[in-house]
């Protein structure tokens, strides 16, 4: 991946409170064009929060700060109008929605944004063709919703791609899967040299397998305490832990 030098976003001082606790404090962060980074933290850190922050969730108030996404400041944009700018998010849970199939959200998102590509050759790469006419979420498996979610995801091909720990509860046999969908979905090459740049959390690691990610984070006590390498990041937190972090603070 080759960076042009452009910022894609930017995240600056933000303070985010979720049902009345201040979440993050002071958060900073800046992705540029045709990047892709790795979210790193403990358990309750407040990874998900950012990412549902950037997205303009409900229920996620921004106390204090700015998110500037290509030149535009979207602090205070509703999800349809950051959707329509070209954020996009592959949720950790799935909602569910019953009554409406995944092919019938499928079809819309192709219609939508006047896609290339196909419903049924989205699902063959995560494997989803046996959800496709089941309502949306409803009794999925972890690794199945998740699999659904990078589904949607693959069809919207947003400029900036945000994703909650893809890994997670997806077997063995479908973790490539995962892996070469997601490689897909940066690759500029197929997309017609858009410079496309994500945001993925990630526990184990998995993903750099696939994707070479131009920089890691961790974030800890509401901020980001450390940014670099993300594979040296990674194995400095296997070998020492976080708290190897806190003190590193680089
Ligand atoms: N509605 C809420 N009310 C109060 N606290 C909340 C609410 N939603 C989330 N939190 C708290 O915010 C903190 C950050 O949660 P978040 O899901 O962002 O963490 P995370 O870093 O993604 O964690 P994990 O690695 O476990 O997924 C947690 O302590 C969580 O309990």
């Amino acid at each position: 991946m080759e960076n042009s030098g452009e910022i894609m976003l930017q995240v600056e001082h933000l303070k985010v409170e979720v049902g009345n606790e201040i979440i993050l404090k002071d958060v900073n962060l800046t992705i540029g064009e045709g990047e892709v980074h790795i979210l790193l933290g403990p358990n309750g850190a407040g990874k998900t929060t950012l990412l549902m922050a950037i997205m303009g969730m409900p229920g996620y108030t921004i106390l204090d700060g700015r998110i500037i996404f290509q030149e535009k400041d979207i602090t205070s944009l509703s999800v349809e109008e950051r959707s329509q700018l070209g954020i996009g998010m592959a949720f950790q849970k799935m909602p569910t929605i019953p009554g409406v199939q995944l092919q019938t959200l499928g079809k819309l998102i192709v219609e939508k944004h006047k896609n290339s590509i196909s419903v049924d050759e989205v699902s063959e790469k995560v494997n989803c063709g046996s959800l496709l006419n089941r309502s949306i979420g409803q009794g999925f498996s972890g690794g199945e919703a998740k699999r659904a979610e990078l589904f949607q995801l693959l069809l919207h091909r947003p400029m900036f791609s945000m994703i909650d720990e893809p890994e997670s509860g997806v077997d063995l046999d479908n973790i490539s899967l995962v892996g070469i969908a997601l490689q897909e979905l940066f690759d500029r090459k197929l997309v017609r040299k858009k410079k496309r740049s994500g945001l993925i959390i990630t526990h184990t690691g998995f993903i750099l397998d696939y994707i070479n990610a131009e920089m890691g984070h961790v974030l800890m006590d509401g901020k980001i305490i450390c940014q670099g390498n993300p594979r040296d990041i990674f194995s400095g937190i296997k070998l020492n832990g976080y708290e190897a972090c806190v003190r590193c603070e680089r």
